[in-house]
């Protein structure tokens, strides 16, 4: 069971809306609904419900059942599911997701680990007081590429992620190819359904200046 911990995505279905400025990325999704992993992706548990899944109590985690929310997960995520041996016939096109390569994580490393450390951490992002909407250019983007200070932007949003480095279930050197660059192709290629606004959020230093990325 603690196995599917550390092979969960995040999926989120509510949105902000009002405090977003015209132009600025798509609002952050405020729900805290999970979806874990492809192995079991029709369940789902609330933020209140983590601190059971974490401690080996999967009786509160709730089945989903609005087919709005089940609709926004990546269509391939879903057949990753839903396909088995069985269903498979030779005649299905194969799937449009590239082949799924996970690393093993290191002990502590772990998704839950590293929700639980969004939670007690405050300044993932290293902005030491700053505004996390300051915009940022592509030039200043580019100096942060060292695995020890790398940021990315993903939809607009400009995150450090080297704290998440570890954590990151592609392993280290998959999310440093986005190191220094607008990884959003990359990030949609490989997990289009991965709710990344909401597991970055204490690590976003910025907006990208898309005047700058021209
Ligand atoms: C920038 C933020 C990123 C976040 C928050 C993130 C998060 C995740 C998560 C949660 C998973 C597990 C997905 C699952 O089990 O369904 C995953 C897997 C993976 N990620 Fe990322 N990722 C990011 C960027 C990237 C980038 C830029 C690449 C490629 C260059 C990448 C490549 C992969 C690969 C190959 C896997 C494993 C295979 C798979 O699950 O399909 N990721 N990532």
């Amino acid at each position: 069971m603690g196995a599917h911990l550390a092979d969960f995505s995040f999926q989120q279905d509510s949105l902000l809306s009002s405090t977003d400025e015209p132009g600025s990325p798509k609002p952050i999704p405020q729900s805290s609904t999970f979806f874990f992993g492809r192995d079991n992706s029709d369940t789902a548990a609330t933020l209140s419900d983590l601190d059971s899944a974490i401690s080996g109590n999967f009786s509160k985690i709730v089945k989903i059942s609005d087919s709005t929310t089940s609709s926004n997960m990546g269509t391939d995520a879903r057949n990753d599911t839903l396909l088995t041996s069985s269903t498979i016939s030779s005649n299905m096109p194969p799937p449009k997701t590239p082949k799924r390569v996970k690393i093993p994580l290191e002990k502590g490393y772990s998704q839950m680990d590293w929700l639980k450390l969004t939670q007690v951490r405050d300044d993932l992002a290293g902005i030491k007081g700053w505004s996390n909407r300051r915009p940022i250019s592509m030039e200043e983007l580019k100096q942060h590429k060292a695995e020890n200070d790398a940021w990315t932007v993903l939809r607009g949003r400009v995150y450090n992620i080297s704290p998440y480095l570890r954590f990151h279930p592609g392993g280290i050197d998959m999310l440093m190819k986005g190191a220094g660059k607008d990884c959003t192709a990359l990030f949609n290629k490989y997990h289009p359904w991965v709710n990344a606004e909401f597991m970055l959020e204490k690590c976003q230093v910025g907006l990208l200046d898309v005047s700058s990325a021209k």
